[in-house]
C-alpha cells in the first residue's frame, strides 16, 4: 500500500521577496525562506541597516540579496525590480500611529495606510505580473485585522483592509494558481513595538489576553511563512493563520 506523503517544505530554487525585511518580523520572515533554500531578495529602505541584514544571512551561507527601496514608490519598485519574477512574496513592510480616535490627523492616516494598505496592495499588483504558477503571496497582517482595541482604530482599519484585500485576490489570482494569505501575529518585542512595552502595564495587558501565557516572539512567524510559501499549504488560499496564541479564540 502506497502511503501518502507529507508535501515538502523545502524551497530549493524559489526566489522570494520579502518587504521590511532588515529588522524584526520581515527579517525572520527572511531567514526562514532562506533557511528552506530560497533565495531571498530582502526590501527595506536604510542601506545600513539593510546591508547588516543580507550580510547575517550570507555569513550564515544562506541566499540573500539587497534592495534598498521606499515600498510606497511603485514607481521605483516597477523599476528596481524588472524583468524579474518571484515564486514568494512577503508584504511585511507596516507601522502603527496608536492614538485615541480624536486626536488621528490626516497625516496619521496617509502614512499608516499608505504604507500598510496601498503598498501591501500595489506590491502584489506589480509582483504577481511575473509570478509562476505555485507563487505563493503572504501578506504580514495582525489580529488587530480581526479583533479592535483602544488607540489603534486606525492600525485595525489598516489591517481589516489586508483581509479583505487577500481574499479578493485570492479569488481573482486562483485559476493561475497563485496563492494570497494572511499571517495574524499577536504582540512581538521588535523596534516598532519596544515604545509601546515601554509603557507601565502594556505588557501585563497583553498577556491577560493570551491564552498561552507569552508574548509572540519574532521566531513564531519562521514556521507559518515556510508552510504558506511552501506546498505544503498547496490548498490553502484567502486564509488567516492566526499566530497570536489564542487572543483571537475569545
Ligand atoms: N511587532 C508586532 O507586535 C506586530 C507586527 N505586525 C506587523 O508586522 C510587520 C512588521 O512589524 P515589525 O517587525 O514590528 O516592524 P519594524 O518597525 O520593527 O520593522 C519594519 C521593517 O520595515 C521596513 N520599512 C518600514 N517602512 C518601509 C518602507 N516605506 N519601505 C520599505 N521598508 C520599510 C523597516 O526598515 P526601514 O525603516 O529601513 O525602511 C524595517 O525593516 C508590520 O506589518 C506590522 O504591522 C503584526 C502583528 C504584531
Ligand atoms: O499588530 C500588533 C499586535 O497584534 C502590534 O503591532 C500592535 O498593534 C502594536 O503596533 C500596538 O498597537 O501596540
Amino acid at each position: 500500500m502506497n502511503l501518502p506523503r507529507t508535501p515538502s517544505l523545502q524551497l530549493t530554487g524559489k526566489r522570494a521577496l520579502v518587504t521590511g525585511a532588515s529588522q524584526g518580523i520581515g527579517f525572520a520572515c527572511a531567514c526562514a525562506l532562506a533557511q528552506a533554500g530560497a533565495c531571498v531578495t530582502l526590501m527595506a529602505r536604510s542601506e545600513e541597516t539593510l546591508n547588516s541584514a543580507v550580510s547575517a544571512l550570507r555569513a550564515a551561507g544562506l541566499q540573500a540579496k539587497g534592495l534598498a527601496l521606499d515600498v510606497t514608490d511603485h514607481a521605483a519598485l516597477k523599476k528596481a525590480i524588472e524583468g524579474q519574477a518571484f515564486d514568494i512574496l512577503v508584504n511585511n513592510a507596516g507601522t502603527n500611529r496608536p492614538k485615541p480616535l480624536n486626536e488621528i490627523t490626516d497625516d496619521d492616516y496617509a502614512a499608516v495606510m499608505d504604507l500598510n494598505v496601498r503598498s501591501t496592495y500595489f506590491t502584489t499588483q506589480t509582483v504577481v505580473q511575473h509570478m509562476p504558477a505555485g507563487g505563493s503571496v503572504i501578506n504580514i497582517s495582525s489580529q488587530m485585522g480581526h479583533v479592535g482595541a483602544v488607540n489603534r482604530s486606525l492600525y485595525c482599519a489598516s489591517k481589516a483592509a489586508v483581509e479583505g484585500m487577500t481574499k479578493a485576490m485570492a479569488v481573482e489570482l486562483g485559476p493561475r494558481e497563485i496563492r494570497v494569505n494572511t499571517v495574524c501575529p499577536t504582540f512581538i518585542e521588535t523596534p516598532m513595538t519596544k515604545p509601546f512595552f515601554a509603557e507601565p502595564g502594556f505588557k501585563e495587558r497583553v498577556l491577560a489576553n493570551i491564552p498561552l501565557g507569552r508574548l509572540g516572539q519574532i521566531e513564531d512567524l519562521m514556521g507559518p511563512v515556510v508552510f504558506l510559501a511552501s506546498p505544503a499549504s498547496a490548498l490553502v488560499t484567502g486564509s488567516a493563520l492566526m499566530v497570536d496564541g489564542g487572543w483571537t479564540a475569545h
